[in-house]
């Protein structure tokens, strides 16, 4: 008897695990600096399918990871937070993704390195494997850093089975090579660039407001229905129907914005599982991203939905410790 309740959402994208080194000095390229350096989960698809868990939704991740050591650690701990892992694919013949950043003393970001091994022979089989899944789901959320054939499949299973589908675009190079995925013919849900994603799914220019206007409506013209344009500490701008609205961020002291942009569209997508208006839903997204980023990225921030709620209604950004997990 198969005891598996459907999932709410189902996320198809990369797991990584995440190196984070800080240097505790003025960093000297070309030298060996004294710091201090964590290990975290990580990779987009399954930060955003740990965030839903979190905030209390059943969730589903269909991803790929090697079948080494890190491999089991990255399940391990993805499936202990809550994450249903049936479907992420283990290989014997690939390593797990790693992505190893290099932070500053003051937490700036100097150099980040991605193999994405894994993610990288992410196969259309594997999310073939997966169609009850994603036929049973209320949302599908497919994310950038998978290979485009494979985002394609994914993308055509959702609409064949008529659940919506948000994508998340990731990154510049990604997002010109998903260009297409973008298409009048079949509707997407949500598309949530930042303003250079923005550029590189349009070929239009995104820098004055009235050009982040023009660009979001394109993505209007080829079937988007909602367009969800991260600004960074600005906020963003939220677009659908007769609706365009600037939101602020939220304001906080900034650690590590690694995995913001991840905790602000599973926060979103909680919402719209309790059918909140966009608006709103957006502000929740605002507070989970502010709280991440007060938050280095090797101290998993415990995102509950109170945590979130409170903080969306003018609370305390930071976390206690006794909050923290
Ligand atoms: N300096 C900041 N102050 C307050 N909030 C911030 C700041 N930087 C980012 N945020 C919050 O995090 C959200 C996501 O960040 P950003 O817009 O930089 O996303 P992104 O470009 O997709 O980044 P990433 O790909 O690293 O997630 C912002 O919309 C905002 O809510
Ligand atoms: O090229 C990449 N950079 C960053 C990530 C992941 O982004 C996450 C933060 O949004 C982080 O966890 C990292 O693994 C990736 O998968 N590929």
């Amino acid at each position: 008897m198969n005891l598996h309740l459907p999932p709410d959402i189902v996320v198809i994208g990369g797991s990584n695990m995440d190196l984070h080194a800080r240097a505790h000095e003025q960093v000297v390229m070309g030298s060996s600096m004294s710091g201090s350096a964590g290990l975290s989960p990580g990779g987009v698809g399954r930060n955003v399918a740990e965030n839903l868990a979190r905030l209390g939704d059943s969730v589903a991740l269909v991803s790929v990871v090697g079948d080494d050591p890190i491999g089991d650690e990255v399940i391990a701990y993805t499936e202990d937070v809550g994450v249903d892992c049936t479907y992420v694919r283990r290989r014997a013949d690939v390593r797990t993704g790693t992505y190893n950043a290099v932070l500053d003393s003051s937490g700036e970001l100097v150099v980040a390195v991605a193999d994405m091994a894994a993610t990288d022979e992410f196969s259309p089989l594997v999310v073939e494997a997966a169609r009850d899944l994603v036929k049973s789901a209320r949302g599908v959320l497919v994310e950038g850093n998978i290979p485009v054939r494979t985002a394609d499949v994914a993308i055509d299973l959702a609409r064949e089975f008529d659940v919506p589908v948000v994508f998340d675009p990731v990154s510049v190079p990604k997002a010109k090579r998903a260009r297409d995925l973008i298409r009048a013919d079949r509707e997407l849900y949500l598309v949530t660039p930042n303003q250079a994603e923005l550029t590189a799914l349009t070929d239009l220019p995104a820098d004055s407001d009235a050009e982040i206007e023009k660009a979001v409506h394109s993505l209007h013209d080829r079937g988007v229905g909602v367009v969800w344009v991260r600004l960074g500490a600005r906020g963003s701008v939220i677009s659908y129907n007769d609706v365009y609205q600037e939101l602020p961020a939220v304001p906080t002291d900034v650690v590590d914005v690694t995995g913001a942009g991840d905790a602000m569209l599973a926060a979103f997508a909680h919402e719209l599982l309790r059918d909140v208006d966009l608006v709103a839903a957006a502000r929740f997204g605002h507070a989970a991203a502010a709280l991440t980023c007060g938050t280095h990225d090797t101290v998993r921030m415990d995102l509950s939905e109170s945590l979130v709620r409170d903080c969306a209604a003018g609370g305390p950004v930071r976390a206690t410790s006794e909050e923290m997990a």
